[in-house]
């Protein structure tokens, strides 16, 4: 190993809330791996931006790989076995990111989980979540696991209850967070991405949300 391969900083366990841990730095050895499975997924099924079923064009372009996919439109939030844009099914999860999903899980204290879905989140500069709960999946027993590459961003962690209160978590490419437990129906949502360019991803903010959704 070369200094250059050193970590920034150390891995590190940062525990958000009961339920809720930061592994910083946890995707950063595979992130490699993990930037070609995004653009070989996106080259089948395309990033788009959905519309909520209020109207509202999503600031997040968005894609999926595994049996099921998120999507929204006029009718709903939902998961779907195909890519409304193509009629075909989604693209498989990369055997890579399945690995690091479960290792991450296990990581967290979670352990056998066995993702579905996969969805892929693409931030330019502006584009935002704003706090939601990911409810939309069958068995609320499974946790979730959210890898950032690229751009820094600022994540917000709140409340299963109520939007309010929720706290800002810095992630940083290769940083993972996984929720669970008491915390996973917990609010969460990320800040509009500043302007910058990353040396892996340019002027981007990726995310890999990992589900059992069936
Ligand atoms: O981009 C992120 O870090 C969070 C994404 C998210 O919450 C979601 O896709 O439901
Ligand atoms: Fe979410």
């Amino acid at each position: 190993m070369t200094h250059s391969d050193l970590p920034l900083w150390p891995e590190t366990r940062v525990e958000i809330r009961e339920g809720a841990v930061l592994l910083r730095g946890f995707a950063l050895s595979v992130a490699d791996e993990l930037l070609p499975g995004i653009r070989e997924v996106a080259s089948v099924a395309e990033f788009r931006n959905m519309v909520t079923p209020g109207g509202h064009v999503m600031s997040v372009a968005m894609t999926n790989c595994g049996r099921l996919g998120w999507v929204t439109d006029s009718k709903g939030y939902r998961y779907t076995t195909e890519d409304p844009s193509t009629g075909k099914r989604w693209p498989e999860i990369p055997e890579a990111f399945e690995k690091l999903a479960r290792e991450a899980a296990d990581a967290a204290g979670f352990s056998g989980f066995a993702p579905d879905a996969c969805l892929i989140n693409r931030y330019a500069v502006g584009a935002r979540m704003t706090l939601h709960q990911d409810r939309n999946e069958q068995d609320f027993g499974q946790p979730i696991v959210s890898v950032s590459l690229g751009l820094p961003a600022t994540f917000q962690f709140g409340e299963v209850e109520n939007r309010r209160g929720a706290q800002n978590v810095a992630v940083r490419h290769g940083d993972v967070v996984v929720w669970g437990g008491t915390a996973r129906l917990a609010y969460h949502g990320v800040l509009a991405l500043k302007a910058g360019v990353h040396e892996a991803t340019g002027e981007y903010r990726f995310n890999l949300t990992f589900r059992r959704a069936g």
